[in-house]
């Protein structure tokens, strides 16, 4: 499994680390809830910057990345602004998009950035480049709110992210059967097997799909998303600690303690 260093964090070594999404509406709540969740047992912390109600000021979109920065300290961030399209919380144009992950980029305060592979394609532009310029992670993401895609779509998704130079690659579908979550778990396993090189993430969710999110460490996410306590980001996310304890038996070893 390939690794990818974000501050401490070894991504795609052990288990898969756990992710948990950070909503706010205004100031006063995003950075109390910053402090909350910096507390929890989590590796990872995702701002789900489209629920913010100042995410179209750029000069408050900079204060809020410091808030958020000293309040979670050290651990690694991921800046999402997830499109209504995609499942998200407000609307934003494809050239605002662009702009507001430059930025975020630009503020040195981020370790990753979540930028869906629909508006890249949309709007060539040297993101990806500037990306590597700030030292920033690309995670490329796709969300299929309604089903799950074909088997050999999935997997060349996967691998067209990777291409276009993501760091992390990661799709999140819909299963309507058992069968649909089987066929994220064989992909997951084909592009382990296959291309070792990619760190990815597969998610089935739904209450259906909830397997997927503890199956990493067999199966190749390097990452999963669980919920702050308080709020899913998306249908399915379990508790930290369930995820945790589901992970720890699905990955126990003989002989381990
Ligand atoms: O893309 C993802 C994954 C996710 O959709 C999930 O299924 O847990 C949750 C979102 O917050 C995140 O941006």
């Amino acid at each position: 499994m390939s690794k990818l260093k974000v501050r401490n964090l070894e991504l795609g070594k052990g288990k898969p680390k756990v992710c948990v999404p950070l909503v706010a509406k205004n100031f006063e709540e995003l950075f109390s809830e910053a402090l909350r969740i910096s507390q929890l047992d989590c590796d990872v912390i995702e701002w789900r910057a489209d629920y913010f109600m100042y995410a179209h000021d750029e000069r408050f979109m900079k204060k809020a990345a410091y808030f958020v920065r000293y309040a979670i300290d050290d651990k690694p961030l991921i800046f999402t602004y997830r499109t209504l399209q995609e499942g998200g919380g407000q609307h934003i144009g494809l050239d605002d998009y662009i702009k507001l992950n430059r930025m975020m980029m630009d503020t040195g305060l981020v370790d990753v950035v979540d930028l869906e592979f629909e508006m890249v394609l949309e709007k060539p532009s040297d993101i990806m480049v500037h990306a590597k310029e700030k030292n920033v992670k690309v995670l490329l993401s796709k969300h299929n709110h309604l089903l799950t895609p074909e088997k050999n779509q999935m997997y060349e998704t996967i691998k067209d992210m990777y291409q276009l130079g993501g760091d992390i690659s990661k799709l999140s579908v819909t299963p309507n059967s058992q069968q649909d979550v089987l066929n994220v778990l064989e992909i997951s396993n084909k592009v382990k097997e296959n291309h070792p090189e990619i760190p990815f993430v597969l998610i089935s969710m739904g209450e259906m799909g909830q397997l997927s999110r503890m199956t990493g460490e067999l199966y190749g996410s390097v990452l999963t998303y669980a919920s702050n306590g308080k709020y899913l980001s998306a249908p399915g996310q379990l508790p930290i600690s369930v995820v945790r304890e589901g992970m720890e038996v699905i990955g126990y070893k003989r002989g381990s303690k």
